[in-house]
């Protein structure tokens, strides 16, 4: 029996610290894969460490992202590390498990299903119209300043505010929050950590602040329900999707905008660059896209019905997430000690699961390095738990549909619109912590006539 007690091999390393900041810096040298796999070399699939001020375990495979899964609450639970905790807060969705989860979920989603979504296509399509007249039309070369574009989509449709000062306001703070994320919770002057925690003040601060004037307008009747804050107001002491504090809205508004800004605008950089660099899949895309152009009138909005048929180009989005997955992976919370692998997971340790793992196995995707897309005509031939950028069981991405839809109405105007061609020395990128092309991905652009 005592051997079924072995704690997995490897070091916790120093106390608070650990491997955190190894780990950090071969994200940053986008070797955060070898880094792991030189674990995996050394301990085999199941290694302890000590990441962000907690012990943690590494495991990975099909069989790791099931037990991280599909498991229930009384085994793993959802807990952020520390430094994730303190900048979103302890009512947010990542942080919650069981009932509480549960019902957050419900209210969130109810915004988030593509039956409420449809009724918001056109507003994105504005932002995005808006976007690239803004900072596109009439340039010779720019930055392609996706996060601005997601930025604006989500402070007009998750918060409900308009273009201008008070949007401004809230992009640093963010960008801070998302930096200090995954870093060492050390709290002194200057550290990301602490950088993290301002902007965190600062966004509920200016969130307290909308909630009121909001709730003023619904008590005036002046507002229906656009957004997702005044949606969340609405719902409350209604029972089944009730959020039960104001801390519960305002967490679970700023993990949607972290959640939703950062990722959204890696995956369409990184389309950007791989439609830049392979003109077969670039002329597929175009296609694609031109015959749905060509079904519209002049200014006519684009439908539910014209996305569903985008059908190639949502097979490149999940093929550049399957390669450049935006989340580099998560944390969760062993409840009980758990046998796995020969080796036993303490109660309370933190499981590190990787999402790139087994998008990279070629045992699941065969020749991973190639850009494929075909791979998703069949997703069903895909092994369970083997794809996951958006996670999967209890927590997977509510925010799916959305991305989705931005996406997609993104690269639509994009290809239709413009040409470009990259022009940066440097086709390396980082994670910081999410994937980021190492010169910002210069590219060269120029109009196209319109269809
Ligand atoms: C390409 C875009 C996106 C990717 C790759 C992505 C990826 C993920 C992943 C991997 C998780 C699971 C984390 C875990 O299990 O620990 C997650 C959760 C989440 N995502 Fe996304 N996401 C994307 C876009 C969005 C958008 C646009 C929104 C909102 C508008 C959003 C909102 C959320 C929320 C609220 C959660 C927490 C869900 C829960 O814990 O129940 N995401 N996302």
């Amino acid at each position: 029996k005592r051997s079924s007690k072995r704690l997995p091999p490897g070091s916790l390393g120093m106390p608070l610290v650990g491997q955190s900041l190894s780990l950090l810096w071969a994200m940053r040298a986008n070797t955060a894969e070898k880094w792991l796999e030189e674990r995996m070399k050394k301990y085999g699939p199941i290694s302890k460490l000590r990441l962000f001020g907690k012990p943690t375990v590494f495991i990975y495979g099909q069989a790791a992202n099931k037990l991280v899964f599909a498991s229930d609450d009384s085994i793993v639970v959802n807990q952020q590390a520390v430094s994730m905790r303190m900048i979103l807060g302890d009512r947010n969705l990542l942080e919650l498990s069981g009932e509480d989860h549960k019902r957050v979920r419900r209210a969130v989603l109810s915004f988030l299903k593509p039956e409420s979504l449809k009724m918001y296509i056109s507003k994105m399509e504005k932002e995005v119209l808006r976007h690239l007249k803004m900072h596109w039309e009439g340039k010779q070369q720019i930055l392609p300043l996706m996060k601005t574009l997601t930025f604006n989509i989500i402070c007009s449709l998750i918060f409900g505010i308009e273009p201008g000062a008070e949007r401004d306001q809230y992009v640093q703070n963010f960008q801070k929050m998302i930096e200090g994320m995954w870093s060492v919770p050390i709290n002194i002057p200057f550290t990301r950590f602490n950088q993290g925690l301002k902007g965190s003040a600062m966004v509920q601060k200016l969130m307290k602040e909308l909630l009121k004037e909001k709730r003023l307008e619904q008590k005036e009747g002046a507002q229906s329900q656009k957004d997702l804050i005044s949606f969340l107001l609405s719902i409350r002491g209604e029972g089944n999707g009730e959020l039960k504090s104001e801390d519960e809205i305002i967490h679970n508004a700023m993990l949607v905008m972290v959640a939703g800004y950062d990722t959204g605008s890696v995956l369409i950089t990184f389309i950007i660059r791989i439609l830049a660099n392979n003109r077969t899949v670039y002329g597929a895309v175009l296609n694609e896209q031109d015959e749905i152009a060509k079904s519209k009138s002049n200014g006519e909005f684009l439908t539910w019905e014209d996305l569903s048929k985008m059908n190639y180009t949502w097979k490149v989005a999940l093929e550049t997430l399957r390669l450049y997955p935006p989340i580099f992976g998560a944390f969760r919370k062993a409840i009980k000690d758990i046998e796995y692998g020969g080796y036993i997971i303490p109660k309370g340790w933190q499981i590190l699961w990787v999402t790139a793992m087994t998008h990279m196995d070629n045992s699941i995707f065969q020749e991973p390095a190639n850009f494929d897309p075909a791979r998703f005509e069949k997703q069903a031939s895909i092994p369970p738990y083997c794809f996951i950028p958006f996670g999967g069981g209890a927590h997977m991405c509510p925010g799916y549909d959305f991305a989705k839809i931005e996406i997609l109405i993104t690269i639509h105007h994009l290809v239709t619109r413009f040409k470009w061609k990259l022009c940066g020395t440097d086709n390396h990128f980082i994670r910081d912590p999410m994937p980021v092309p190492t010169e910002g991905l210069p590219i060269q652009i120029s109009p196209k006539e319109l269809l």
